[in-house]
């Protein structure tokens, strides 16, 4: 009984413990934790309660991926279950250091840990907890998460130092911190080998509720974990070296009022003595008073005001010199007032070494402006003159000019400033109040770039990155961004923004993106109904959007809704989850069958003939299309898929192009909207036109909210049972109109139809692509339907804007692009080729020859290698 242990759980009863286990834990948990964990209790019997329970580890990871850590610490490894969880719940480049004195307990985990195929993102130390923590304290190291797990005698030193190696935001868990629950009982009731560390978590639970760097929370799982969020700032103070001003304003302040001080006491001694003296005391005295007043009207900001304080400074100075030595002994005075004077210089110049060794790591110290903003300290000392110009590769910036709110809040992560005057402290905390995040990349850039939103992937910010851009991406936590955020956004200097649909660009923010010399703006969407396109010509501005890359994934959404509407997918789930389902009837959620009906797109441009062409080819259905131009490769797609399905003996599909709206309204059984919005298409859906569509049909919209009257489909739904919608857009987003959410014959969903992984990171690509042609003067690509060579990711991008939606209106040079495939059918096409090539060459325009796989071939290329190529891809297909 001596040395047992009991087993681990605050609850009430044993059967809660079991029940939450049972229910919720053990199937979640992983094979390979459930093998570790066998193996521990077989190695170590009784002891394997020292393993964290399974509960918890899937609270640490789940908490690893809401944080989302990358670089953990683990102290106190045992056989490695929280090191395996940890591991598994990390990305794949994820890093863990896991520091623990037993070896031979960490290699029974090992085992399981690389069955997992984790154990590349595990860095073992094999050492006493103190001495690995200091050294990597000593090293530098930053985590955003640490798990403590160790001698529990120890965590009041463990905390310290994690406090240095976690980041700030950081969490540091401590477990065991209720320690089988003995923290809340009487020592006599408690196995004396368990006692030492009852006492130490005692004292420690207690420092930690006192702690003010951290944030606390004690969850009861396991026999306790501690949750702390590192709260502490980081200092930064920003220091120009030969004046520190912050504290030589402090420090001469405090000297300053000690030497009026002893003039006056100096000058009523020797205004009984000496008439002179007492005049030149007096001089002394207005001399200070102008001291002061020059401080205070200049604030230190002009020339002038700044030599004629220290001249005034001086001569009040060597008055009071002059004068205390004709009281007293010179030298004496001399000697006296030096020291004072040393003194306090010495104070000045070493007070800030003095608050560096107060807040330890904690402060830094740099006068680059940029690495300031850019690496998310959290308290900003600004110990300058206002007006001083910073300089960081390319970029400067006015420090004077940053303390205005705007310009300020635009940086985002620094909360507290210190200042100078009482009026920037104002500014300051009103920037304080407004905390934005700003993500930065390529500091030293050439060119500001920056996104409005984080984007999707990687590839948008290294292609930006090598062609020189400093990126700074936004994170504030705010959906949808107002103008004047965007403002703040673009500051003084921005050569480009990479935007949202969301937002809205018209001549207020094209006018604050030329003035900060600003060239592009690109919407991350195809759609830019949100963009003022004519204000942009004005201010010579170029907008860019990205169409093609979002054309299947959306078209899939329109046919997943269309499908979800004629099945009633979503009301069947609802009621399954609700428990209403009690066996198969002939009547239960009765729908409609697509095939042989006919689908009806209106709008049939890139998304709309994408959909049409699944629903003909997918569902065998017929097509009626209205759009303002003729879809020929829809209608030959259409003929030929109906010829196919003919020589196989089955119903063929048709085609039709309707002369009017009304035409698909009434003869569609499913009609789906893909126009652009503007103002033809605006309320395109109105009570009259519901009216005219049958009964039974269904209406998508995955275009733009405004298309259908929100109000008008509102009634329409109620009064139609049998009428469906899926609507992937709404009319006044991210609102519905009153009314709809309740129509169980609606389906709604938050705007997504483009929101596959790679579609969002391929509009951030092409986004990213339409701005950083502009700014460095590429052509544009003549083809947006065919965008394909800027988002192969094996291959360099042309040096081109992929869209750029007023390029005419800017008289932009447009890349021509040959296509390889249009001219490979014959000898003669091979000539055209070898024709056209040569013409290209002669007129010096600039173009791409794609290859059949969408890549562009190297430039200068020469013709007859085209058309060979050409002939030779022909054979082979
Ligand atoms: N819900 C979502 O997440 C997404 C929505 N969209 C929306 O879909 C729209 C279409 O995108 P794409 O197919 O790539 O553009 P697109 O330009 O290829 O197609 C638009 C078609 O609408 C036609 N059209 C214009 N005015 C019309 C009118 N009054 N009546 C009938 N047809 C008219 C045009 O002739 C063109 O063929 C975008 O403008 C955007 O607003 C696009 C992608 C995703
Ligand atoms: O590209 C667009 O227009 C969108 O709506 C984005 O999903």
């Amino acid at each position: 009984m001596a040395n047992e242990i009991p087993t681990k759980g605050i609850l009430k009863t044993e059967a809660l413990k079991h029940y939450i286990l049972e229910t919720s834990a053990y199937p979640r948990e992983h094979e390979l934790l459930k093998e570790l964990r066998k193996a521990t209790v077989q190695k170590y019997g009784n002891l394997s309660e020292m393993e964290v329970p399974v509960d918890e580890g899937l609270l640490l990871s789940m908490l690893l991926k809401i944080t989302n850590a990358k670089n953990t610490l683990e102290l106190g490894v045992f056989t490695g279950y929280s090191l395996l969880s940890t591991a598994l719940a990390l990305p794949d480049d994820g890093r863990i250091t896991a520091i623990d004195i037993d070896k031979e307990a960490y290699e029974v985990g090992l085992e399981f840990i690389k069955k997992a195929g984790v154990d590349h993102k595990i860095n073992f130390i094999h050492s006493d907890g103190i001495k690995a923590l200091d050294q990597l304290v000593k090293d530098k190291k930053e985590f955003d998460f640490a798990f403590a797990d160790a001698d529990k005698s120890n965590y009041v030193n463990f905390h310290e130092r994690l406090l240095k190696l976690v980041k700030v935001g950081g969490i540091i868990a401590f477990d065991n911190t209720l320690w089988f629950g003995f923290v809340a009982e009487d020592e006599e009731g408690v196995p004396e080998h368990m006692r030492e560390y009852r006492k130490a978590l005692i004292e420690f639970n207690k420092k930690l509720a006192l702690d003010t760097r951290i944030e606390v929370s004690q969850i009861s799982i396991g026999d306790g974990v501690t949750l702390c969020r590192r709260l502490f700032h980081r200092v930064f103070y920003i220091l120009n070296w030969i004046q520190i001003q912050f504290f030589i304003h402090f420090i001469s302040w405090i000297f300053g009022y000690m030497r009026v001080v002893l003039n006056c006491v100096a000058f009523a001694v020797c205004f009984s003595n000496k008439t002179l003296f007492s005049l030149l005391y007096f001089f002394s005295f207005c001399c200070d008073a102008v001291d002061g007043w020059c401080a205070r009207r200049f604030n230190q900001v002009s020339t002038f005001g700044a030599v004629l304080d220290m001249v005034t400074d001086r001569v009040s100075t060597a008055c009071l010199l002059v004068v205390l030595s004709q009281v007293y002994r010179p030298s004496l005075v001399f000697l006296s007032l030096l020291a004072l004077d040393i003194a306090s210089h010495w104070l000045q110049m070493y007070s800030v070494w003095l608050l560096s060794f107060v807040a330890g790591r904690s402060c830094h110290f740099n006068s680059d402006i940029t690495t300031l903003f850019s690496t998310g300290f959290d308290i900003v000392g600004l110990v300058d003159e206002t007006d001083r110009q910073y300089h960081s590769g390319e970029n400067s910036f006015r420090l004077s000019r940053i303390m205005d709110t705007s310009a300020l809040s635009r940086y985002g992560k620094p909360k507290v400033l210190s200042f100078q005057t009482p009026l920037h402290r104002n500014t300051l905390f009103s920037a304080m109040a407004k905390p934005v995040s700003i993500e930065v990349y390529n500091p030293n850039g050439k060119y500001r770039v920056v996104s409005t939103k984080p984007m999707p992937g990687t590839r948008w910010i290294n292609l930006l990155v090598d062609q020189g851009c400093r990126v700074e991406i936004c994170h504030l936590k705010k959906t949808i961004l107002s103008v004047e955020d965007i403002i703040n956004l673009i500051g003084n200097r921005c050569d480009g923004v990479i935007g949202q649909l969301t937002e809205d660009w018209g001549e207020t923010l094209f006018s604050a993106l030329s003035k900060a010399g600003g060239k592009a703006f690109s919407n991350m969407a195809v759609g830019y109904n949100n963009v003022d396109v004519e204000a942009a010509n004005k201010y010579g501005i170029a907008v860019g959007n990205t169409p093609g890359v979002l054309t299947e994934t959306t078209a899939e959404l329109a046919a997943s809704l269309s499908l979800a509407a004629a099945r009633r997918i979503v009301e069947a789930d609802g009621f399954m989850r609700a428990g209403l389902y009690e066996g198969w009837l002939p009547h239960l959620f009765v729908g409609n069958l697509l095939k042989g009906q006919t689908v009806g797109v209106i709008g049939a441009g890139r998304i709309g003939s994408a959909y049409a062409r699944m629903m003909v080819e997918g569902f065998k259905m017929n097509l009626i299309y209205f759009d303002l131009y003729q879809s020929t490769r829809l209608e030959k797609f259409v003929t030929a898929y109906g010829q196919f399905l003919k020589a196989n003996g089955e119903q063929p599909v048709t085609w039709k192009r309707a002369s009017s709206m009304e035409e698909v309204l009434r003869e569609a059984d499913l009609i789906s909207l893909h126009p652009v919005l503007d103002k033809t298409t605006y309320h395109l859906v109105n009570k009259e036109r519901l009216a005219m569509m049958k009964k039974e049909a269904i209406l998508v919209n995955c275009s733009r909210g405004p298309v259908i009257d929100e109000e008008a489909l509102v009634n329409h739904l109620r009064e139609n049972p049998m009428f469906r919608v899926g609507l992937d857009v709404f009319e006044e987003e991210p609102f519905m109109k009153p009314g709809l959410a309740d129509m169980k014959n609606a389906i709604v969903v938050p705007h997504i139809a483009s929101a596959s992984k790679w579609t969002r990171e391929g509009m951030a690509t092409l986004a990213a692509l339409n701005v950083v042609g502009r700014i460095k003067g590429y052509p544009i690509w003549s083809d947006p339907n065919r965008v394909d060579p800027f988002l192969n990711e094996n291959a360099s991008p042309p040096n081109a804007s992929p869209s750029i939606v007023n390029s005419k209106a800017l008289g932009n040079e447009l890349i021509v692009i040959i296509y390889l495939e249009r001219f490979c059918h014959s000898a003669s096409g091979s000539f055209r080729l070898i024709t056209l090539c040569r013409r290209i060459k002669r007129t010096k325009t600039r173009a791409i020859l794609l290859d059949y796989d969408g890549t562009s071939m190297p430039q200068g290329t020469s013709a007859i290698l085209c058309s060979l190529l050409a002939l030779k891809a022909e054979r082979e297909r």
